[in-house]
């Protein structure tokens, strides 16, 4: 059995693919009304007009949920640590497999030394690479990149997850795979905006490229190998989440470009990551103009038009 804790978009398409292969899981929400969802009608509220495969099976108990070995935290990542705080169950031996994407605003940490913090027994590893929950529940063809800093520990997930259409590359850099998947949403909400400002592709083009500058130029700051960034974590995040509609974060921006209202319940890892990369950036010295930009314009200090202006009359420099 796998557990999976959170069944928003991402924890149920995961299970969907897990169980499709024949895989038991149980997956953990909170909400009462979910649960009833998944197990009598066989729905999932967050992945409408998907049918869920017999073996996947809903609960609100978290204790039966983490009797699995293999865990999957798929809540938000602002989330994670609230979320490891409720299991009181040992977690010796157990692997804790972070889906979110994002920095936690206390620590500034990413989701794999949130969990080595508060269940220092267990082995953490993240899931992180371009997907759309959607397009996992469908099974349209999807590769992720699976980080675990134990690479026998890593392997044995990377198979354990591993499907006919899901397919799952191994690093033991978390952390530049944590940091690909949290600084391409930034990124995304950048060129939403620029696209919903009527900027043009051309503009895009520079964004996404600069963009990956600041997303390797940080990562490589914390530890991470150059190499990550231009993996599916990295780099193939990036591309997908700056140019797809289906990307939550990518529309948030086009609606600051657009000046329109946005949703507030959808989640949007960016608008967080951006506060907590401009304040990692000003602690460690790295210069980040494209998240600190998208951090004001989310926060409504700055206009998508003044963003812009400074970021072109920025000093000249090298490529
Ligand atoms: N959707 C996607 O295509 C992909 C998402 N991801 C990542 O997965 C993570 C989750 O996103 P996603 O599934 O889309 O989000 P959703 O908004 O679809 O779902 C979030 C889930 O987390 C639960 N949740 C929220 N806050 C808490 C909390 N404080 N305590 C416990 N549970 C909580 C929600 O419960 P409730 O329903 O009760 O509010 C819900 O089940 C994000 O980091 C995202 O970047 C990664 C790849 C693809
Ligand atoms: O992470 C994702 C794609 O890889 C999902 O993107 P959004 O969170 O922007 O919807």
């Amino acid at each position: 059995m796998i557990g999976v804790i959170g069944a928003g978009a991402f924890g149920t398409a995961l299970a969907i693919t897990l169980a499709r292969k024949g895989t038991p899981v149980r997956i953990w929400a909170r909400d009462p009304a979910t649960v009833e969802a998944i197990n009598t009608r066989k729905e999932a509220p967050r992945l409408p007009g998907v049918r869920l495969p017999e073996g996947l099976t809903a609960t609100t108990d978290l204790a039966e949920v983490t009797q699995a070995q293999t865990l999957l935290l798929a809540v938000p990542m602002q989330a994670l640590s609230g979320m490891l705080a409720q299991i009181d169950a040992p977690l010796a031996g157990k692997r804790l497999v972070a889906c979110c994407k994002g920095i936690d605003l206390a620590t500034l940490t990413g989701p794999t030394a949130v969990i080595a913090s508060a269940k220092p027994e267990a082995t953490p590893a993240v899931l992180t690479g371009p997907s759309f929950a959607d397009d996992i529940a469908r099974g349209l063809p999807t590769a992720l990149t699976l980080a675990c800093g134990d690479d026998a520990t890593g392997a044995e997930i990377q198979a354990e997850l591993s499907g006919t259409t899901l397919r799952l590359y191994r690093t033991t850099d978390t952390t530049g795979a944590e940091l690909g998947g949290a600084l391409k949403n930034v990124i995304a909400i950048a060129c939403g905006a620029c696209i919903g400002e009527g900027l043009g592709d051309s503009a895009r083009a520079a964004l996404m490229t600069r963009g990956f500058a600041e997303m390797t130029r940080l990562a490589v700051r914390l530890g991470a190998q150059q190499q990550t960034l231009g993996g599916l974590s990295g780099l193939g995040d990036l591309a997908l989440t700056c140019s797809s509609e289906l990307s939550r974060n990518y529309r948030f921006g086009l609606a600051l470009g657009r000046g329109e209202p946005f949703d507030n319940a959808l989640t949007v890892e960016g608008v967080k990551t951006a506060e907590a990369v401009t304040r990692l950036g000003a602690k460690l010295g790295v210069d980040l103009p494209i998240c600190a930009m998208v951090n004001e314009v989310s926060t409504g200090d700055t206009s998508v038009a003044e963003a812009i202006t400074y970021l072109l009359n920025r000093p000249l420099k090298e490529e």
